[in-house]
Parts: C-alpha cells; structure tokens; sequence
C-alpha cells in the first residue's frame, strides 16, 4: 500500500468515529452525542424480547427495588434488568433525567447502567449483566470460600474502595452509594468486584404519603450518625466499606455475628484483638494457605480505621486508596479508635405518623423509617443532598435511639 493509499485509508476508518472540521465536526458530535443518550432508552419491547417476557426462569433474584431479570440483547449483549416496585410516585421525567445521568457513570468497578425504560406505569433499568455471583453468596452462603483466596480478597478490597472513590470525588456528581454491602457488590468473570445499586436514590425518592419498604441501608452495615441523627455524607459509605473489609477478612457476617468469643460484633471483635496485638486471629480458617499475614494486618488496621465511631477521625475513600497501595509496614498507619456501634436498636418499628412527620418536618428532602419485616432500614434524601458532596442533615429524629 502506498503512504498516500494508508493515509486515505486510516482516513476513512476514523471518519464515522470523529469528524474533525470546525462547524462538520460540531454538528457530528452533537448528533453522535444525541444518538448515544437516544440509545439509553430501551423499548419496552426490546426488553420484553431479552427476557423472554420476563419470565420466571429468567428470574436472577428480587432486592428491596423489585425483581431482577436476566436477558440477552439481538445483539448478544447479556443484560440485567431490574423492574422498579410502583411504590414511588417520581414523574417519567423526572425517572429519565436520573437515569441518563446515572447511565454517565462508568468506572472498572462499578456496575454499567446500559439505559433505562418508561413504559405506562412500569420503570426498568437496564445494568451490564455480571457473570459470577454476588459477594456475599460467595462469602456467607457458599462452601466456596476457599475460591476467594487471600489474593482475590484483596484485588476485591482494592476495587471496592477505588469504585468508591469514582463515585464520591470522580463521578459528575459525589454519589453517596448508602447501601454498600456484599450482596451489593457483584464480581465478574475475572473476580473484578463491581458496586451495584448506585444512585438508587436518586432514581427512587422516597413517596412522602407512602410507607415504603424500599431499602437504603441495610443493619450492620450503616453508621451510627446516619442511624441516629441522620447525618449523611461520604462517611457513612467509608463506615460500610470498612465493615465489608472486616466481613472478608473474617469470612463472618457483622450482622449476625455469633462466634463464641468475648465480644458483641465483629468490629468489636476485631478492635480487641487488634489492642491485643493479635489482629490476625479474625482472618477466616480458608484463608491460612494464602494470606500474606502483614498485608492481612494492614487491612484489618484499614478496616478499622473505617468503622471508628467518630466520622471525622475515618479517612476518606481517596486515603484508603493510598493506604491499600502501600507496600504493608512501609507507612506508619494511624491508630484506630473504638469503632462505631452498628444500630440494631432500630430494630423496633416506628410508627408511621412519627415518620411522616419527621418527613414533613424536613421540608420533604429526607426521611427515615424501619421496615420491622427486614433486616433492613430505609432512608432516604432529596436528590440534591445525595449529589452535593457536603451534605449533612442533622435533625432530632424521633426514633427512641
Ligand atoms: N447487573 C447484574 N448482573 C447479574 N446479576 C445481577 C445484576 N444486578 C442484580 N443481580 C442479581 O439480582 C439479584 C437481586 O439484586 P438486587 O440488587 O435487586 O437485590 P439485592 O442486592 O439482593 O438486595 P437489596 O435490594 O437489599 O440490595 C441478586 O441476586 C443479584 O445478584
């Protein structure tokens, strides 16, 4: 091939991607800019195709939001679409803004909302399907955990926190996830741990005259100032990340820690062991083979320094991103106060007129409530609170606490 016949060539190959004259390529990329957010939008039918009617067979599972289904694109693509429960009365319009923004969201360790769908009263999301199963299925409920070895433990440590980090300081907007957890973390074929459920809140804002069994926070896993005061902000996600880190490393569940051991909780646990010196007696048995045991010590340290009670003193997500990348002992780590109490207190119910008139109280931006048939706590704030990286409503709650 001449350089002339190459150069024509390569020409023509960019050519659909990217126009490059002045007023031709502004309108390209306009075009090109409409048609990617058009293409966010699936048709009903589309999606009634992927499931195959959303059949039952199709079924991956149900969460808080409504049931989960897997289908498959004519273009091959594997999806997972989520059908959103009615109980929120947020308009079309409103639904579609949120999701095309949330559908901007794009890290490694996130995972991709493809696009959404209106159809009549029904709203869909459509996500990348993820091929293995969630974490804590893996973790909790399998006899697979000797699969998760030391290793893969850590790469999932590290992809959780730098997912964090995207959606609180890179994303467009600071999202405060508020639900992370292990079944909220879905790991693909390659062990690359993924967040699910971001931006619920956002696409999902709590109905003020309905009491909603919708979850956005999850017992064990919550920050006492979120589930006392209702104080809201990064931390609380850092809280929740530092249990998850407790939670894989111990291979024990902090919400219904049972071990027979002189201690309430798992961080409990893991805080006197750590005083103690003997941090590395909370690592799971399936982890003896593999485990680096300074690398482990560093994470429990990590682990710890994310649940402290007070939120000031955790460190934020970029923080533990550089802590993890450090070579273990190479830095000195600060020292962990006392963790935080998960509140599993909250397990009595509220009465519905004291939650709505905490909601009124608030002008309508936020509200809290129990779902007594869950292990779950629903709370919710306005969609500007959960976008503005300085949010932070405090309020008497009414709760007994
Ligand atoms: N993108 C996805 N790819 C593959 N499976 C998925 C995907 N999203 C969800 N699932 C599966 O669908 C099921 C329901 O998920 P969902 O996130 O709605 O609820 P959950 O995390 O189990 O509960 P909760 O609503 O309390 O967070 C889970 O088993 C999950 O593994």
């Amino acid at each position: 091939m001449t350089m002339s016949k190459s150069k024509n060539f390569l020409h023509n190959l960019i050519k659909p991607f990217k126009l490059n004259s002045s007023r031709e390529g502004q309108h390209g990329e306009d075009l090109e800019r409409i048609a990617a957010q058009e293409q966010k939008q699936f048709p009903f039918e589309t999606l009634v195709h992927a499931t195959k009617d959303f059949h039952p067979t199709h079924k991956l599972g149900e969460g808080g939001f409504g049931p989960v289904y897997k289908g498959k694109l004519s273009d091959g693509r594997e999806i997972a679409v989520k059908k959103l429960s009615h109980s929120s009365s947020q308009g079309k319009k409103e639904f579609m803004n949120e999701a095309k923004l949330l559908s901007r969201v794009q890290h490694r360790n996130v995972v991709t909302l493809l696009g959404y769908c209106v159809h009549g009263m029904e709203k869909l999301l459509v996500y990348e399907y993820v091929a293995n199963e969630s974490l804590d299925k893996l973790l909790f409920r399998s006899n697979k955990q000797e699969e998760l070895d030391w290793k893969r433990r850590y790469d999932i440590i590290s992809g959780i926190a730098r997912g964090l980090l995207y959606l609180h300081e890179d994303s467009h907007n600071c999202i405060i996830h508020r639900d992370i957890k292990a079944s909220n973390i879905l790991l693909d074929d390659k062990w690359v741990p993924k967040i699910a459920d971001f931006g619920m809140a956002r696409l999902f804002p709590e109905d003020q005259t309905h009491v909603n069994t919708r979850v956005a926070g999850t017992n064990g896993y919550m920050a006492p100032e979120y589930i006392m005061h209702g104080h809201l902000s990064v931390k609380a996600d850092v809280f929740s990340f530092g249990v998850l880190v407790l939670e894989l490393i111990s291979g024990q569940r902090n919400s219904n820690f049972c071990l027979n051991v002189d201690a309430h909780n798992l961080l409990d646990w893991a805080y006197k062991q750590y005083k103690k010196g003997k941090s590395l007696e909370i690592m799971d048995t399936a982890l003896a083979a593999s485990a680096l045991p300074d690398q482990v010590a560093m994470c429990i340290q990590i682990g710890l320094l994310c649940t402290q009670g007070d939120p000031d003193l955790r460190p934020k997500m970029h923080r533990v991103v550089v802590m993890l990348s450090k070579k273990p002992g190479s830095s000195t780590l600060e020292e962990p106060t006392r963790p935080g109490v998960p509140g599993s207190r909250y397990r009595k119910a509220r009465r519905p007129s004291a939650l709505s008139s905490v909601a009124g109280s608030s002008g309508g931006s936020d509200s809290r409530t129990f779902d007594s048939s869950s292990s779950t706590l629903t709370a919710t704030a306005s969609s500007s609170a959960l976008t503005n990286p300085k949010f932070d409503t405090h309020r008497e709650h009414t709760a007994e606490s």
